[in-house]
């Protein structure tokens, strides 16, 4: 049975009983982790703590193989793997089958990786970011919508104009734009020029029409698909998708202190959002949605129940990240490393978002920059762009 103790472990002794060398440095902080997270069993009076009988080094991996006296837990094995991964700052794999064997991965976690270096997928994928095990893409076909959340300045922005880059760069026909910027409109203001967006709004009147717009087409899609009896965009010959980006989507909440027209305007702007999320999927719109304030207020029932893939930069605490993503542990992101996220699909996967300055961004797609010209917000809707 494990128990609590606090007693120094036998290294030496372990050492000497099966005469290997069991001076790494990795045994010795297994040993301390042994100790600290009291992972032994009673016998008599002694302690006894899991035993080194094997210790294998390449240049890729260490893996030490312990013999315990009795299985260890499936909790404990988790919590090894946990504090083994931060205290070594390394990829550790713990598991038990007769022995107790615990791998320790070699590969470093990028700090940095620059967008040059990603790799070409086809359909509709967008690179999330590169970890040990190397790099981790999100398929918009298969899971529609997805929320960023994060505190300032750790890199919301950039990896929402990494995916546009992407998308336009593997589909400069097919991926369409609109792009609720609530920051001012400063970030995305030069992105009206490309042929590929539809409509940059930058306050929330302007936010309202641009989703009147989006809801219409779905609209006029949905009654498209149930002539065609089609029930998804992935089934059928259309070829373009349509993103919806959002920019600061805690600008879209209404708050107490607000005038009612702005409450109303806000209101409104929810429920399309809501219906995008619920609806959208299936016909071929993808929405992205930003925020520096994960809250149960900004990203609503509808909204996080349909992304499937939740994105996290560092949050302020365990509650923001449990909001965020359903899991604590973008408050322990590194404070330090701008672009560290956390992903969540099924599991939570730990990466370095690639990094793609505006210069670069243009070399890459200002070939599609043209003259366009202003459109006025109307109620028919006709300056607004046709899916398929
Ligand atoms: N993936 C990355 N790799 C390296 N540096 C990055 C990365 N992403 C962002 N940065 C750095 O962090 C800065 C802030 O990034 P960004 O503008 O995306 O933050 P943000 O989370 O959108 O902030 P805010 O919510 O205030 O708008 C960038 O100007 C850049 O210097």
């Amino acid at each position: 049975m494990w128990e609590l103790m606090a007693i120094p472990v036998l290294t030496s002794a372990a050492a000497l009983w099966f005469g290997r060398n069991t001076s790494s440095e990795e045994h010795r902080i297994v040993q301390q982790t042994f100790e600290h997270y009291h992972i032994h069993v009673k016998d008599g009076k002694n302690n006894r703590y899991p035993q080194l009988v094997r210790e294998y080094k390449s240049t890729k991996r260490i893996k030490l193989i312990y013999r315990t006296p009795l299985a260890l837990e499936e909790k404990t094995l988790r919590t090894l793997q946990q504090v083994l991964s931060v205290t070594l700052d390394q990829e550790v794999n713990v598991s038990f089958k007769k022995w107790l064997i615990i791998e320790i991965l070699k590969n470093k976690m990028p700090s940095y990786v620059s967008y040059g270096e990603v790799p070409y997928r086809k359909g509709w994928m967008v690179p999330l970011g590169k970890n040990r095990q190397g790099w981790h893409f999100h398929h918009f076909d298969h899971t529609p919508h997805t929320t960023i959340s994060g505190t300032t300045r750790f890199g919301k922005t950039v990896m929402m104009k990494v995916m546009m880059t992407y998308l336009i760069e593997h589909h400069p026909w097919d991926a369409q734009f609109v792009i609720i910027d609530l920051k001012g409109g400063l970030e995305f203001n030069r992105y009206q020029n490309l042929q590929q967006v539809k409509r940059i709004a930058s306050d929330p009147i302007e936010a309202l029409y641009a989703l009147k717009q989006v809801q219409k087409n779905m609209k006029e899609r949905m009654d498209r698909f149930k002539r065609q009896g089609w029930s998804n965009i992935v089934d059928t010959p259309l070829s373009q998708r349509l993103f919806v980006l959002i920019d600061e989507a805690a600008q879209l909440t209404p708050e107490k202190f607000m005038e009612k027209e702005e409450k109303k305007t806000l209101a409104q702007c929810q429920s399309i959002l809501s219906e995008i999320a619920r609806l959208g999927g299936a016909l071929g719109v993808r929405l992205v949605y930003g925020t520096q304030y994960p809250t149960s207020n900004v990203l609503n029932g509808s909204i996080k129940q349909n992304a499937d893939l939740k994105v996290s930069f560092r949050l302020g605490s365990d509650y923001a990240s449990k909001v965020a993503i359903d899991a604590y542990g973008a408050e322990t992101l590194p404070s330090d490393i701008k672009g560290r996220a956390l992903i969540k699909t099924h599991e939570v996967k730990e990466v370095q978002v690639p990094y793609l300055n505006h210069e670069e961004i243009w070399k890459r797609i200002g070939g599609y920059e043209v003259a366009k010209q202003t459109v006025v917000p109307n109620e028919t809707g006709e300056d607004y762009v046709r899916l398929g």
